[in-house]
């Protein structure tokens, strides 16, 4: 095989009882790529089924968020559910105060992988008993924050700087609390990451705009910057922007790449909770990168592309693809619609782009070698 390039996160059949990772190359339009997908169906079954021996509070990050360690020392990454699959983004919510989703995590991670990034943690549906399964694990300050409701259902609340206090509760019913459980990534002290300012952050403030939002030229900038200036990063900023896009998510603030594999590895897709919260509305200008850029990869435009003429379209291809989670069906089906919809929406724009392109292997860059 090629010297390490690595497109995909893989797990060595070995290491996947222990949750231990193992980045590895995997080819696309080879037989790793079915053997990752095993591995990967492998390990969530054990996320989903091994009991629970500790839970702590995970730092980082503005909302609630549980470590949860496995009877066999294998660790994921709980966030809880917080509201019905149906409730949208309220009206006078930003993107920066939204709730986040746990099936949007879910979701997200078989996104990722249908549209052949896997880059995205893999991501499963379990019901907890916060009764059994927590409570009696919980510790200091996050067992302070347990109570049970008026109605009788067991709930907390965590310590964390949104959304942790007695208004805003996590509440069994009367017990039982679906989450999303993302595989645990290698510590930093194993396999330290890179922190990366997302270059088409949004302004996180109420009133001020970012400047790629002002700016129509503010591409060139970008292109001019490393690690944009060279290599494959912009094209991995554009493919985030596509899966950002078909989901709604508007919070991608930050990305993180592993340190070890330099700029020429593909950024890890995490935090996908603000997704899927708006299944009538599509936010064209989290498509900034492709429409600013007018750049992306062939390999992405020939997936956009067959589902889009089908015979199986994006919506249908994701309900199959979700049908094992234990949390099925994960997603409200008007956000089966909208995946649908604004796929055609990112064709159209792609489109744009080539129209008036003198050479349109400038925009669709070929990735087929
Ligand atoms: N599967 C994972 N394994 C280990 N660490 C993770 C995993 N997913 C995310 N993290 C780390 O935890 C941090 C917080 O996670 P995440 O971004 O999902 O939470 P958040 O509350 O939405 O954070 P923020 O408010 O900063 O957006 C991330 O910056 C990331 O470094
Ligand atoms: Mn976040």
């Amino acid at each position: 095989m090629k010297p390490a390039q690595p497109t995909h996160v893989s797990y060595s059949a070995e290491k996947t009882r222990q949750f231990g990772i193992v980045f590895t190359t995997a080819y696309p339009r080879t037989g790793c790529m079915a053997a990752g997908t095993i591995h990967v169906n492998t390990l969530l079954h054990y996320v989903t089924t091994l009991p629970i021996a500790h839970i702590s509070q995970k730092e980082g990050g503005t909302q609630i968020k549980l470590t949860i360690e496995f009877s066999d020392g294998g660790r994921a990454l709980f966030k809880p559910m917080r509201h019905p699959r149906d409730q949208q983004t309220l009206k006078n919510q930003f993107y920066f105060t939204d709730f986040e989703r746990h099936n949007a995590e879910i979701a997200a991670f078989h996104l990722d992988r249908l549209l052949g990034f896997r880059r995205a943690v893999p991501t499963v549906g379990r019901t907890v008993n916060i009764t059994k399964d927590l409570f009696p694990l919980a510790k200091g300050d996050l067992l302070k924050t347990f109570f049970f409701s008026p109605e009788k259902n067991h709930c907390f609340h965590g310590k964390c700087s949104y959304y942790c206090d007695t208004a805003h509760a996590i509440c069994g019913s009367p017990d039982m609390l679906e989450g999303s459980f993302a595989v645990f990534l290698p510590g930093d002290a194993e396999v330290p990451r890179v922190h990366w300012r997302h270059p088409w952050r949004r302004s996180y403030s109420r009133r001020r705009k970012a400047e790629w939002e002002e700016d129509d030229e503010y591409c060139a900038s970008v292109k001019e910057t490393p690690p944009y200036n060279e290599g494959r990063r912009l094209l991995d900023v554009v493919d985030m922007a596509v899966l950002d896009f078909l989901m709604g998510n508007m919070d991608r603030h930050h990305y993180e790449t592993i340190e070890m594999f330099g700029n020429n590895s593909a950024p890890l897709h995490l935090d996908h909770g603000r997704g899927f919260g708006q299944a009538f509305l599509d936010e064209a200008s989290i498509l900034a990168p492709l429409y600013q850029c007018c750049v992306m990869r062939h390999s992405t435009l020939a997936t956009l592309l067959r589902f889009h003429t089908g015979p199986e379209r994006l919506s249908a291809a994701m309900v199959a693809s979700m049908a094992r989670d234990p949390l099925r069906p994960v997603l409200w089906p008007p956000h089966l619609h909208a995946l649908d919809r604004r796929l055609n929406t990112v064709l159209h724009v792609t489109r744009r782009c080539l129209h008036p392109a003198k050479d349109p292997n400038k925009v669709i860059i070929d990735d087929f070698h």
